[in-house]
């Protein structure tokens, strides 16, 4: 499916820094050097860096992914008939294309509510204070507009809003994202995306929970130990309505490279994952979120769980929203599949990585898409002799 042209080259660990995108020359709509910045909402057609190959805009299946609604209340109500169709739902799932949607969760439908009205708060800023929120280089916090920043085309019609999260009891950091960077006025914003992301915090644990009893994990408790320091990633997606919607996406097709997502959608729709050759939409069912195994936890369960490729599509009328929570290990943790899972009946498909490595990777040396476990796989692995030779020889 993904006809783009190869990665271009990928420099090794000890090689200068260098994005492959970003590498080609910067557009400046002001004929400057800096990159441009781009007012979605104000675009009358759509500027050549947004559009994208057919073969990754290619038309949409009418349709729609059965994705199963798993109840996750039953892990804590005792409800053990419940429980067993709860892990029946996700093991089949996972097996297949890797996408569920979760009910009974517990989040309160105000905070979720108060959470996408926030962002429609923050993306209807002016462009100017929106930009006192822009992404520092390197990083994946804060404000971009098209990720005009640190891309040179195939631009995705979308803004965002990204900001880390961790769980200490020092310091609300969510809160103090907001005040530090856009005001004391953004206080009452900060404090409902810190409260939203505690709630998917606890959310995450317990989809662990469901995902180790659905592997068959012997040591209980072994993905929630993993995960209980996590340093986790919100970002806020706005999708403007788009002139030409077929020429461009509004989230290109990839796989998350963080362990889970949890995804929030306002009720227009956009969100579509490739099963058997075909884009099909996942419909939004109000009140449940979805639920999608990412690259770190797919190398987790040593690939018994596949990272799926999805993407969002834009449209010519309505605007849309999404939240993505995205659980990611602590730092420095060492990412290895529990011992029963790579047991000698099934050898390690993926060497041990930290999560910032592979971090740095996306934002460094390579374009999250299709293909980035295995691109970040082949830069850890150092060449064989024969393959040096090679090079050399070329
Ligand atoms: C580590 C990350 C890379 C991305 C932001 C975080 C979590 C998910 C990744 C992303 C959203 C996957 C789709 C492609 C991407 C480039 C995007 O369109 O936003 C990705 C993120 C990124 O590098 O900004
Ligand atoms: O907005 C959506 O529906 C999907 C966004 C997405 O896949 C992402 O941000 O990783
Ligand atoms: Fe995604």
């Amino acid at each position: 499916m993904d006809t783009s042209p190869a990665p271009p080259l990928l420099l090794r660990p000890s090689a200068p820094s260098i994005d492959p995108s970003a590498a080609k020359a910067v557009i400046s709509k002001s004929g400057g050097a800096a990159a441009s910045v781009y007012d979605l909402r104000r675009e009358p057609n759509i500027p050549a860096p947004f559009v994208w190959p057919h073969a990754e805009a290619c038309p949409t299946t009418a349709e729609e992914l059965g994705v199963p609604v798993v109840d996750v209340g039953v892990l804590r109500n005792g409800d053990a008939a419940g429980l067993r169709r709860a892990v029946a739902q996700v093991a089949s799932a996972c097996a297949t294309h890797g996408f569920f949607q979760v009910s009974g969760h517990g989040v309160d439908e105000a905070l979720a509510r108060a959470a996408l009205e926030s962002a429609n708060g923050f993306f209807r800023l002016p462009l100017a204070e929106k930009q006192r929120a822009r992404r520092v280089p390197g990083t994946v916090s804060g404000y971009t507009s098209a990720h005009a920043d640190r891309f040179a085309s195939k631009l995705p019609w979308k803004e965002t809003l990204s900001f880390g999260f961790q769980d200490t009891a020092a310091a609300p950091v969510v809160v103090d994202y907001f005040t530090s960077t856009l005001g004391e006025d953004f206080e009452p914003m900060g404090r409902v995306y810190q409260e939203y992301c505690e709630k998917m915090k606890e959310l995450s644990l317990t989809i662990m929970e469901l995902l180790e009893l659905s592997l068959g994990v012997e040591k209980r408790g072994y993905y929630r130990e993993f995960f209980a320091d996590s340093s986790s990633i919100m970002r806020c997606n706005y999708y403007p309505p788009c002139p030409e919607p077929e020429r461009t996406l509004g989230t290109g097709p990839h796989c998350d490279p963080t362990a889970l997502t949890i995804l929030l959608q306002d009720d227009v729709g956009g969100l579509e994952v490739l099963v058997d050759g075909d884009w099909r939409p996942v419909r939004p069912v109000p009140g449940a979120m979805v639920i999608n195994i990412g690259d770190t936890f797919m190398a987790l369960s040593n690939g018994r769980y596949k990272s799926c490729l999805h993407r969002a599509v834009v449209n010519q009328r309505q605007e849309r929203r999404s939240l993505a929570f995205f659980l990611c290990p602590r730092a420095d943790r060492v990412v290895r599949p529990p011992p029963a899972i790579a047991a000698a009946a099934s050898p390690r498909r993926y060497p041990d990585f930290t999560w910032a490595d592979f971090m740095r990777f996306t934002q460094r040396h390579y374009r999250a898409d299709t293909r980035t476990l295995d691109a970040f796989t082949q830069w850890l692995t150092p060449p064989t002799p024969a393959q040096t030779a090679a090079q050399e020889a070329a």
